[in-house]
């Protein structure tokens, strides 16, 4: 039997458990440059340990998945955050569970976002790869960059987990 999972709309307080939701909506904000540019300031907190590493700024560009999306693989970075912010205005979908050393599938908790929103997972926190809906969709990524491994897997069986949109 397939437990399917409905993705809701995604906010800060739902979200808080697992990470930040970056947007401008309910943020500190202050007027820099002699008042031309208003900055939301802090809205998410970029982490990472280990000598040899530094916080980096990459792109993606990502493929569309097909929905209902068969979940069979959730990741977590234990030695830093990670934080996918999009350039297309498109939503996407962030599949997350809660920490610890395995995941029930009945805990995993799917999200919709409004196109604007962006997320920053802390770290050690379960999800799923990035999942784009629609065209190749391009994301800024900020997260750790070392040479050491940070990247532990969850595999699902095949066929017991897919999430939808509706
Ligand atoms: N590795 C990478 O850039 N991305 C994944 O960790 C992911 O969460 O999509
Ligand atoms: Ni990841």
């Amino acid at each position: 039997m397939t437990l399917r999972i409905i993705a809701q709309p995604l906010t800060a307080e739902a979200f808080a458990p697992f990470g930040d939701v970056i947007e401008s909506e309910g943020q500190h904000s202050f007027h820099i440059n002699d008042g031309n540019a208003l900055r939301f300031h802090d809205v998410a907190k970029a982490e990472f340990s280990g000598d040899a590493a530094h916080v980096g700024i990459s792109l993606v560009d990502v493929a569309p998945y097909q929905m209902p999306l068969a979940v069979t693989l959730m990741e977590k970075h234990p030695k830093g955050s990670q934080a996918f912010i999009p350039l297309d205005n498109e939503p996407f979908l962030v599949i997350v569970a809660p920490r610890g050393p395995e995941i029930r599938i009945e805990e995993i908790k799917a999200f919709i976002t409004n196109g604007r929103q962006g997320i920053n997972y802390h770290t050690d926190s379960w999800h799923h790869p990035l999942v784009s809906l629609k065209d190749a969709q391009r994301f800024i990524i900020v997260d750790r960059i070392g040479k050491d491994d940070n990247c532990d897997l969850f595999h699902i069986e095949p066929g017991q987990l897919e999430v939808a949109l509706s």
